[in-house]
């Protein structure tokens, strides 16, 4: 049995040991291959990484790698009465959640609240993490600002004294609600019950929840619990297509295998942005660690240093393989569309669905709100509102930015940061706290608009004039048919 001060010395690149769940492992060769980076492994190198490893890896990551290969040494396990010598300090302090902190859930009254709650308990790398936008931020806060640039057209004296019917079919389920959870990596972050959280309270409440492929909890667990719950609900698997075919391959095998709903691929990560709220976090643990990598140095000739552990070459032709592989088990969606020209690619390509995003803000900064690649769709090629299903995300914090896309035609609408926030403060209980807050903020709405079903919602509830007025003039119109255009604006 090996102990502390033998795991200790193997602290460098050089050698560099690492514990998880009381087993040690000899990652050396692993860290270049490392998906997140040879740094994140570094910073645990000859201590107990368990507490850094566990939120961001669903279980059986490194049992999977042993037995590809990738990983060679299972050293054995640590001698358990050593271990509390190789936690870092900072771990310990971020891992202590003190909710006697958080307001009542009964009094939070927007998604808003579930933010500032959060903030108050959650670690610092999970804060940066969730909260983090692309370079000067301005995408996200764009995204943010688009819904209010939005307003009603509300009609009056209508009997809207019935029940109030919010029912839409997402991506093939029959959802009660014309929202689902968007997919977010990590969840564990922010609550150790993680993504479970996620999938309650979709089967709760019967709506979609749509699982990242870097979900911290294995996606059989998600679909075992949403069977638990038997109450609705559905899993759509996200696809970030990873650089070797063969891996991309089984994760949709795996897709079918446990039976998720839709495939969404998210198409808007062929690199991962700059986050530099995460990316500076991360460069203090660094320099605090003394890892120096040297990341822009670039030598002429040689090939480009890509940010990230997804594919980069990634194309429309990739389509049909990927299509292939799921073998229309259910609607294929792409998500991360930004503008007209692509939206008409892909109904070319004859995908079920597109999800327009710029990945909260994430991604490529100053990228569109998905509300004005909306506007810009119902411009250019407005044909394509009926022939393709319309997802859309970002920015989205209330029930009335939820009837604004479906006024503009959109089929539903997904939240990311949002469930973030409340499954961080206050587990599954948040994330339902939050589906009634919308759901409720919608039905107030749509009475006062004088609706009672989403199908009574048109273009002519909203006045979208001035984000009508930053619509591109032109489009790339060379690539697609351009005969159908006939704008809706
Ligand atoms: C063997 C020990 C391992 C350790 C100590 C470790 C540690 C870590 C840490 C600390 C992070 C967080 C990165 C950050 O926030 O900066 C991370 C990210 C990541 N790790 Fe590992 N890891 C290990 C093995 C693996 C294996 C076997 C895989 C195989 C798939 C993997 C895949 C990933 C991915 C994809 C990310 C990035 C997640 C994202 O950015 O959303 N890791 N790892
Ligand atoms: C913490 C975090 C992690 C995310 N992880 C993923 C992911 O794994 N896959 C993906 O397609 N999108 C991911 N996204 C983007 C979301 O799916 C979604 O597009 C975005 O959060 C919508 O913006 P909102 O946060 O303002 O609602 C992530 C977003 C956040 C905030």
């Amino acid at each position: 049995m090996l102990t502390a001060e033998e795991v200790r010395k193997h602290d460098s690149r050089r050698s560099c040991w690492v514990v998880i769940s009381g087993e040690v492992y000899d990652v050396t060769e692993f860290l270049n291959q490392h998906p997140g980076g040879p740094a994140s492994i570094l910073r645990c190198a000859g201590r107990d990484a368990t507490e850094e490893y566990e939120p961001v890896h669903p279980p059986g990551t490194i049992e999977t790698h042993l037995d590809k290969g990738t990983i060679e040494k299972h050293l054995g396990p640590i001698d358990v009465t050593t271990l509390d010598a190789l936690k870092a300090a900072d771990v310990v302090a971020q891992t202590s959640r003190d909710s006697e902190e958080l307001a009542p859930l009964p009094t939070l009254q927007n998604l808003d609240d579930f933010e500032s709650e959060a903030r108050k308990i959650v670690s610092k790398k999970a804060w940066v993490y969730f909260s983090s936008s692309a370079d000067s931020t301005t995408a996200h806060a764009r995204n943010r600002l688009d819904w209010t640039r939005v307003n009603f057209r509300p009609r009056i004296l209508r009997n809207v004294g019935k029940p109030v019917s919010m029912r839409r079919r997402i991506m093939g389920h029959d959802s009660s609600l014309p929202f689902f959870i968007a997919p977010a990596a990590q969840a564990r972050l922010g609550h150790p019950e993680g993504e479970l959280c996620l999938a309650r309270g979709a089967a709760r409440y019967n709506i979609p929840y749509c699982s990242s492929t870097y979900s911290s909890i294995a996606h059989k667990d998600l679909a075992k619990c949403l069977a638990e719950e038997r109450k609705g609900g559905a899993l759509l698997w996200q696809l970030y297509v990873p650089i070797a075919t063969e891996n991309a391959k089984s994760l949709i095998a795996e897709a079918k295998k446990l039976g998720f709903k839709a495939l969404v691929i998210t198409v808007d990560s062929a690199v991962i942005g700059r986050r530099e709220e995460d990316d500076r976090y991360k460069a203090e643990l660094d320099h605090a660690a003394g890892i120096e990598l040297a990341r822009s140095a670039n030598p002429a000739g040689a090939a480009p240093i890509l940010r990230g552990a997804h594919s980069s070459t990634l194309n429309w032709d990739d389509l049909t393989w990927i299509r292939q592989a799921w073998n229309d088990t259910g609607p294929v969606i792409l998500k991360g569309i930004q503008t007209a020209e692509d939206a008409l690619l892909a109904a070319e390509a004859g995908v079920d669905g597109i999800y327009l995003s710029n990945h909260g803000g994430r991604q490529l900064d100053y990228a569109p709100s998905s509300l004005q690649t909306l506007l810009e769709i119902r411009k250019f090629y407005p044909h394509l509102l009926e022939t393709l299903e319309i997802y859309l995300d970002g920015g989205v914090m209330r029930g009335t930015d939820i009837l604004k896309a479906i006024c503009l035609g959109a089929t539903a609408v997904a939240l990311g940061r949002p469930f973030m926030y409340a499954l961080t403060g206050y587990g599954t209980a948040g994330v339902c706290k939050a589906i009634e807050i919308l759901s409720d903020q919608m039905e107030t709405s749509m009475r006062l608009m004088g609706v009672t079903e989403l199908s009574q919602l048109t273009e002519f509830y909203v006045n979208t004039a001035i984000l009508e007025q930053e619509l591109p003039r032109r489009i790339d119109q060379r690539d697609g048919n351009a005969g159908k255009v006939s704008s809706k604006l």
